[in-house]
């Protein structure tokens, strides 16, 4: 696949995984992408997965003709994109890694056997250049977004981003899926906690004359890019994506999920945009907290389990407070048959987090819903409108 006259597509399509990073289920399977920079110097961006380092060296030498590579760029060290540094040296012994000082200690922590010489290594500083030729690259440093190491490239000459994990999203390059879906389950789940970090790389490429963007996931974005930069300034300051409430609730005997059946109703009666009703024992989590995300307002609705919260509601609230959740409005429903603690511990759960609004009505259910509970259901509709 050829991007720009001189920039194409080396990378890989992954159908076997099991789970991306050990919990996110991608059932469009994931991409992990690489490229080279053909020029009078030749630079390979980023390796792809140890399982597939023979594709994706024939796919190098498929590009190149005969030609050797002079520089192997390494953006980012998880081992989805570093594992086969050591397999390129070994056909190609002659090329410089490119990283900094961070990436160089990693490459000697994650691959012991990999001894690199000193005339393999060219240790870059952030913003420094790299001319290839016609090309000029620029190394951004990019530190959290989403690990210490991570830099983006920026070729001046095509006016092309490598963005590195950022812009990427889950499903193979030949899977036919909408963008955003993916795209925001992927940022939130793993670059989520970091939206300082993305707003001030935002800040960066605001003044970069980017005409596509060349992310280590998913497709290469060569148009629209408004709109794809405009999700990540939306996802990363934590700012409302869709209006509408997301419900998201646990139940075991079927109370809760009637309180929350009703709210739905309610709402949909007043006109809401889009209620969304999660139910965390069934849904996929990474799916249920990109929601949580991507609306302003939740409701969360849970039954009360051993003097405390349900399991997976804990669950669930974890994964929004370690993503640091922030500026949002979230109601309560909790649900308990002796000594009801659902509601005081979803609360508490929520003490560090920045700019929440609480509504003013809670549901408090005595393990069926009475009339008072029926018209407090219908108060916080009214409120969350
Ligand atoms: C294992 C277990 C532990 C529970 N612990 C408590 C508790 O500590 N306090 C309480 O008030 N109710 C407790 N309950 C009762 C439920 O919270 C209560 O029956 C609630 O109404 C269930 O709502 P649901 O119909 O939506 O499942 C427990 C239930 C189960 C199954």
């Amino acid at each position: 696949m050829r991007i720009t006259d001189d920039i194409l597509y080396v990378g890989v399509n992954d159908h076997n995984i099991d789970l991306f990073e050990g919990q996110y289920i991608v059932p469009n399977g994931m991409a992990y992408n690489s490229y080279v920079i053909n020029d009078e110097k030749i630079a390979v961006m980023d390796t792809v997965d140890a399982a597939f380092g023979d594709e994706w060296l024939k796919n190098i030498a498929d590009v190149l003709n005969g030609a050797t590579p002079d520089y192997l760029i390494i953006q980012h060290m998880e081992p989805d994109h570093s594992a086969n540094i050591q397999k390129f040296l070994e056909v190609y012994p002659n090329i410089k890694v490119v990283g900094n000082a961070k990436t160089f200690t990693m490459i000697g922590n994650f691959f012991r056997d990999l001894k690199l010489a000193d005339e393999n290594k060219l240790e870059v500083k952030n913003k420094d250049t790299l001319t290839l030729g016609k090309h000029e690259l620029t190394f951004v440093f990019a530190p959290m977004v989403h690990w210490p190491e991570v830099m983006v490239t920026y070729d001046s000459k095509d006016k092309v981003l490598f963005s590195a994990d950022g812009f990427g999203k889950f499903g193979a390059l030949d899977a036919e899926e909408d963008w955003d879906c993916e795209a925001r389950r992927y940022y939130v789940g793993i670059v989520g906690k970091y939206g300082a970090q993305v707003q001030n790389l935002l800040k960066v490429a605001a003044t970069l004359d980017i005409q596509t963007i060349c992310p280590l996931h998913g497709p290469v974005l060569t148009e629209n890019l408004e709109h794809y930069i405009g999700q990540y300034n939306t996802w990363s300051s934590y700012g409302t994506e869709s209006e509408g409430v997301m419900i998201a609730y646990t139940s075991v005997y079927g109370n809760t999920k009637k309180a929350v059946e009703l709210l739905a109703e309610k709402l949909k009666e007043k006109g809401c945009p889009k209620v969304v009703v999660t139910d965390l024992a069934r849904e996929d989590m990474a799916e249920a907290v990109e929601d949580a995300f991507r609306y302003g307002k939740i409701v969360l609705a849970s039954t009360t389990y051993n003097g405390d919260v349900f399991p997976l509601m804990k669950t669930f609230i974890e994964h929004l407070t370690e993503r640091n959740y922030q500026n949002k409005t979230i109601g309560l429903i909790e649900n308990g048959s002796w000594a009801s603690m659902a509601g005081k511990v979803m609360r508490g759960m929520f003490e560090k987090s920045k700019n929440i609004t609480w509504l003013e009505t809670s549901v408090k259910i005595m393990s069926s819903m009475d009339e008072q509970n029926k018209a407090d259901i219908e108060k916080m509709a009214e409120e969350l409108m």
